[in-house]
């Protein structure tokens, strides 16, 4: 049994109040930056302070293989998911590419890939990935806490106060709609959607795979036996890594669809996360909007992205520091003697 962190987060009585006064006296109309204050709001509550700041953000793609990527759930072959990987290290991913313009750093955590440990990944492995859900459990309930247990450690291992999340996976998505079937309850068809790009055709043999990985798993009922029965190892290993980033009132950015399940996963296990996640996007994935509209959550952006790799999470990142500033350094009506409204 794992013993999860208590959460700080929104404890302070009047915090929230405080600053909300703060941003309503800035010179501006009344409410006129529209989301960037409720952005400034959240972060100042994560923080548990008037003026966040942050510092050394961190971008971390967690990635793993997929048993299921063997029973035609996706338009690209297993082998990707290591040739990514070896991209992203080589600096031409797109996560690559935005984290080098925003000044992000990054880390590839390897939960499970299958092919030889990469030069320069992080060692996270579990094994070469997860079994395939149609006749058997992802994973055992030992390699899950496990998984659980890395994610935690990485995250207290690095600087900084933000974790934008990122994962490569091929197989992902598929692993993500089990978990959201499972954790929203919402239909099959709801949660399934075409990933790297399947055509109709191939959402309908996704939909019948995945439908009998439910069917051979409806046992299990605990979110930690829900993530071995149904879940990816860089998921899992993700959701720990939420669990201690929330705990440490680290902001945490969220990606697209995977990294969401990641999040859903963590605030099964550990209620109140959720308060720690700012989400980056939203992601073409198809179920991906049911599940924010699910949490009642808002994404940053609306670009149909539907890459993964943490790219939604960087390319949204600079509105995060931008909220901080806004909050910390703008003046108040009385301070540049700024007629307010009557
Ligand atoms: O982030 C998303 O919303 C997203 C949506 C569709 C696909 N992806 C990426 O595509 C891969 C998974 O797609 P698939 O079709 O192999 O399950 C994985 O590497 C993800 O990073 C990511
Ligand atoms: C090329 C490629 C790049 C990716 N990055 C994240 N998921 C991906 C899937 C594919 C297929």
């Amino acid at each position: 049994m794992m013993n999860f962190p208590e959460l700080p987060l929104l404890a302070e009585p009047g915090l929230a109040a405080r600053v909300q006064h703060l941003l309503d006296h800035k010179t501006k109309p009344l409410g006129a930056l529209g989301r960037i204050e409720s952005l400034a709001l959240q972060i100042a509550l994560i923080q548990g302070v008037e003026k966040p700041q942050l510092a050394d953000p961190q971008l971390v793609v967690f990635a793993a293989d997929h048993g299921v990527s063997r029973r035609g759930v996706s338009a690209y072959p297993r082998e990707v998911t290591p040739q990514m990987v070896a991209n992203m290290l080589a600096g031409g991913a797109a996560v690559s590419v935005l984290a080098r313009q925003h000044g992000l750093t990054l880390s590839i955590a390897d939960c499970g890939v299958d092919a030889p440990l990469a030069r320069g990944a992080l060692d996270l492995r579990i094994g070469p990935g997860t079994g395939d859900v149609t006749a058997g459990p992802a994973m055992t309930v030992d390699q899950a806490t496990q998984a659980l247990r890395n994610g935690m450690v990485l995250v207290e291992r690095l600087p900084g106060n933000a974790l934008l999340l990122g994962e490569m996976g091929i197989g992902n998505t598929s692993a993500a709609s089990l978990l959201m079937q499972r954790l929203t309850g919402l239909s099959l068809t709801d949660c399934v959607g075409r990933g790297t790009g399947l055509d109709d055709a191939g959402v309908a043999r996704k939909v019948a795979v995945l439908g009998e990985a439910l069917e051979r798993h409806a046992g299990a009922q605990s979110p930690l036996d829900i993530a071995a029965a149904l879940g990816g190892l860089e998921i899992v290993t993700m959701a720990g890594s939420v669990i201690a980033a929330a705990a440490q009132r680290r902001v945490v950015l969220v990606d697209g669809f995977i990294t969401t399940a990641a999040v859903a996963l963590a605030q099964a296990l550990c209620p109140g996360v959720l308060q720690a996640c700012v989400f980056a996007h939203r992601s073409a994935e198809g179920p991906h909007s049911r599940w924010l509209a699910h949490w009642g959550v808002k994404p940053l952006l609306d670009l149909d992205l539907r890459l993964g790799e943490g790219s939604g999470a960087a390319l949204a990142w600079p509105l995060l520091p931008a909220a901080c500033a806004l909050l910390a350094d703008m003046a108040s009506f009385e301070s540049a003697g700024v007629s307010n409204r009557e």
